[in-house]
């Protein structure tokens, strides 16, 4: 385990993971020497299909899973010295929450401050003060009595993210924080996190949403099990990338010549979408000259 003065020494690391697999009782590898760094004070993107490891990762970064081989560190500490210090907050997919749950809306940010409380949990006045500013910095004050059940999906995920700011954690996990939630909320969610990172704070975003990726990540890494890229979005989100990431499961358009142009310009839009927000290119074949964000047909979210 590091030692505090070595804390200070980690430097601008976040997260360093090295080398890590996970094999579940089953059998299952579900992650094979995966290795990635993200520095302090960025966005990144974990970019990959469906089962291939993301929430596993976050799982290995939260301690509810055993690493078979491998190293993770947290801002220059072991994975059980960074949640000792509350230094890591989770914002968990919709699916894996039990919605009928009755708890109000103040009392899921709450939950928040419980690893800054003693094991009675007696609320102080800087809990309450840290649970107002959280709410009203997602804007989520006028709802603070309601049943979180009762919230639609854009505004549970800012509830949730309130708790995680609540937390005070420098390190925030969201998975797939725009599942369910409409353009308005993404991009309030998008400037929230945009805020966070000038904080200095660490966020790693699993999404399925890859036209935002290049919007506001400034790393990405895309995973099948094994890391197959990681470093600056722009130089990470290419075409060949994406398609080995996503191989078939990606759909792929491409319009070019008299479809896009009525003169003899060589260049093309190519769509790279899994079914949320698409990935669009703009340039010539082979030749990625200009990245765009684009608007998903009929804004078809999952
Ligand atoms: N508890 C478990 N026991 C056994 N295998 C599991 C378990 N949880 C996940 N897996 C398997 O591990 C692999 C990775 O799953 P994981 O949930 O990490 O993928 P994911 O990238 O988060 O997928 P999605 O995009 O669908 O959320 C999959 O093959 C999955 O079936």
């Amino acid at each position: 385990m590091s030692a505090p003065a070595e804390h200070q020494s980690a430097g601008l690391t976040g997260l360093e993971v090295r080398g890590v697999s996970v094999v579940y009782r089953n059998g299952n590898r579900a992650l094979d020497g995966a290795s990635f760094s993200v520095p302090k004070g960025s966005i990144t993107a974990l970019v990959g299909i469906n089962g291939s490891g993301k929430s596993t990762l976050f799982k290995s970064l939260m301690g509810f899973v055993p690493l078979a081989d491998g190293q993770i560190s947290i801002m220059g500490m072991s994975v059980k010295e960074a949640l000792g210090r509350n230094l890591v907050a989770y914002v968990p997919q919709s699916e894996e929450i039990d919605w009928s749950f009755p708890v109000l809306v103040e009392d899921v940010v709450m939950m928040g401050r419980y690893g800054h409380m003693n094991f009675l949990r007696m609320t102080r006045p800087q809990d309450r003060t840290a649970v107002d500013q959280s709410l009203e910095r997602v804007g989520m004050q006028a709802y603070r009595k309601r049943q979180i059940g009762e919230l639609s999906g854009g505004q549970k995920k800012r509830v949730f993210l309130a708790r995680a700011l609540a937390q005070e954690g420098q390190v925030i996990l969201l998975d797939e924080p725009f599942t369910g939630v409409d353009v308005t909320t993404e991009n309030q969610i998008i400037e929230l996190l945009k805020d966070l990172r000038a904080e200095g704070r660490v966020m790693l975003v699993s999404t399925h949403n890859l036209g935002s990726v290049p919007e506001f990540c400034d790393r990405a890494v895309l995973i099948n099990r094994s890391v197959l890229a990681e470093g600056p979005t722009s130089e990470v989100f290419t075409q060949r990338n994406l398609q080995k990431a996503f191989g078939g499961v990606l759909r792929h358009f491409v319009l070019g010549g008299e479809d896009l142009h009525d003169d003899d310009d060589a260049r093309q839009v190519t769509v790279l979408t899994d079914d949320e927000r698409p990935f669009v290119i703009y340039g010539e074949a082979e030749r990625k000259a200009q990245m765009q964000v684009g608007t998903p047909k009929g804004d078809s979210r999952k």
